[in-house]
């Protein structure tokens, strides 16, 4: 057993989300998950990591001037990323139990940003539409400096022109906010960069519409 206190780290992140919406907690993850989750993604042909896209456009050039990782989504069938998708399940179930949440699912891929690739300012969810209501973004990268560049940022919920923070993609570090309100930019790295981009969503399937999970 592992003596990392999960617990604690659930806590801070529910008393940031009532406080503020906004949550950044450094060494978020028991470091056999992350080890686990580098392992896997060291054992995964480049290939099998896809161009990301917008919504449900298909637009390939326009996406690329918003957006140019590439992505692989997480499942269980993979004992390393059920770990970490495990955490995430327990989170939920600790924000639904302290703040009433309602989230019913997550889903999460991994994000490979290439040197000089990047994702343009954008709002992971909008108004009236949230099914998709709390992102996290959790990273992997070991001794990332302020000079590597790719910083995460936030900017501000009720002025979406005002930078709010910085966030440099260092492994272990989880962010979760609210996705209908912080608009965020992921600035272009000077190295190989990687993530896990996830959300929660509550359930939005009413009878005769399913929503679709993607
Ligand atoms: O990797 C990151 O820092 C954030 C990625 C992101 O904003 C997204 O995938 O929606
Ligand atoms: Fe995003």
């Amino acid at each position: 057993m592992s003596d990392f206190d999960t617990e604690n780290v659930y806590e801070q992140i529910a008393n940031d989300l009532r406080a503020t919406g906004l949550s950044i907690i450094e060494n978020a993850i028991d470091p056999s998950i992350i080890q686990a989750l580098n392992e896997r993604i060291a054992s995964l042909e480049a290939d099998t990591f896809q161009t990301a896209g917008i919504g449900r456009q298909n637009d390939h050039e326009k996406n690329a001037e918003i957006r140019r990782d590439k992505i692989r989504w997480l499942d269980k069938n993979s004992q390393q990323e059920a770990g970490y998708l495990n955490a995430m399940d327990d989170l939920k179930d600790y924000l639904n139990r302290r703040l009433f949440m309602g989230l019913f699912s997550y889903e999460s891929h991994f994000a490979h940003y290439e040197a000089g690739a990047f994702y343009k300012k954008h709002l992971d969810a909008f108004k009236g539409k949230a099914n998709r209501v709390l992102t996290t973004v959790f990273y992997l990268n070991d001794d990332w400096q302020p000079q590597d560049g790719g910083e995460l940022v936030i900017f501000d919920a009720e002025d979406h022109e005002k930078e709010h923070c910085r966030v440099l993609p260092k492994k272990g570090t989880l962010v979760t906010f609210l996705s209908d309100e912080f608009p965020h930019e992921v600035l272009a790295a000077k190295k190989s960069r990687y993530s896990i981009a996830g959300w929660f969503r509550i359930n939005a399937s009413t009878a005769g519409h399913i929503d679709p999970p993607r």
